[in-house]
């Protein structure tokens, strides 16, 4: 068990917050690099700017608290700037998730109550696998993908980096979708999509 700094402010904070101490690890600090944010039983330690300088004190683990609503996040950035000052992130998968041996999760991966990321899948780095959402077998995600609460995504689907599949979106097996795209919630993709884009509605069909 370690002790992690959780990094960012407000829900996602909060959640990983308690999916880390469900997991028994002591979660001792807490910024708010975004903004102050809401302070969650965790001492307030200041913004990004101090965060160089006390990083000697800090945990040597961190996970990103600041989540993602839109394709292009902070979240990426974030992990960088925190890997840059030495601090690991290490995948984090909640004690309610099922990921099968084998899967492959990149740094500062989070997969979150419900979830389950079946065999052969590989996660790039800063993803959110967010509460009830399934991975199947054989997908392939890049680096910053949020796959929001209750999100299907079939066996073999690829999706690039930075793309944020919404809320109860569905993606049939094999589909591709490109880097940058936003899947709106309840959208069905079931054709490869290789524009960056807004994609809603069933099938999805692209609005933006
Ligand atoms: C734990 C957590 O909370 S994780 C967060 C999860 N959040 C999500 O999943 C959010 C996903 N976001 C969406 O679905 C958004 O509606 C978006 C990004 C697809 C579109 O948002 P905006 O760009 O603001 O589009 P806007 O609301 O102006 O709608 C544009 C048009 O698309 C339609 N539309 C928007 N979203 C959807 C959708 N999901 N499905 C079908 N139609 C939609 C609107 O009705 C509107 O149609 P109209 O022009 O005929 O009136």
């Amino acid at each position: 068990m370690s002790d992690f700094l959780v990094i960012g402010g407000g829900g996602h904070a909060r959640v990983l917050i308690y999916t880390l101490k469900a997991l028994g690890h002591d979660v001792r600090g807490y910024t708010a690099l975004a903004d102050e944010g809401e302070l969650v039983q965790t001492p307030y330690l200041g913004n990004d700017d101090v965060l160089a300088s006390l990083h000697v004190m800090l945990p040597s683990c961190a996970a990103l608290g600041v989540g993602k609503t839109v394709i292009e996040s902070e979240r990426l950035a974030l992990f960088e700037k925190i890997q840059a000052v030495g601090i690991r992130l290490p995948p984090v998968v909640s004690a309610g998730a099922l990921c099968h041996a084998g899967v492959c999760l990149g740094d500062g991966t989070v997969v979150l109550d419900g979830a389950v990321v079946v065999v052969g899948s590989q996660l790039g780095r800063a993803c959110i696998i967010n509460t009830n959402a399934t991975v199947d077998h054989d997908c392939v995600l890049g680096d910053d993908v949020h796959v929001a609460p209750g999100a299907t995504l079939s066996g073999g689907v690829e999706v690039g980096d930075h793309c944020m599949i919404g809320t109860g979106a569905n993606l049939i097996h094999a589909v591709r979708v490109c880097a940058d795209c936003m899947i709106g919630a309840g959208a069905t993709v079931i054709q490869d999509i290789t524009a960056p884009g807004v994609y809603v509605g069933i099938p999805a069909r692209r609005i933006a």
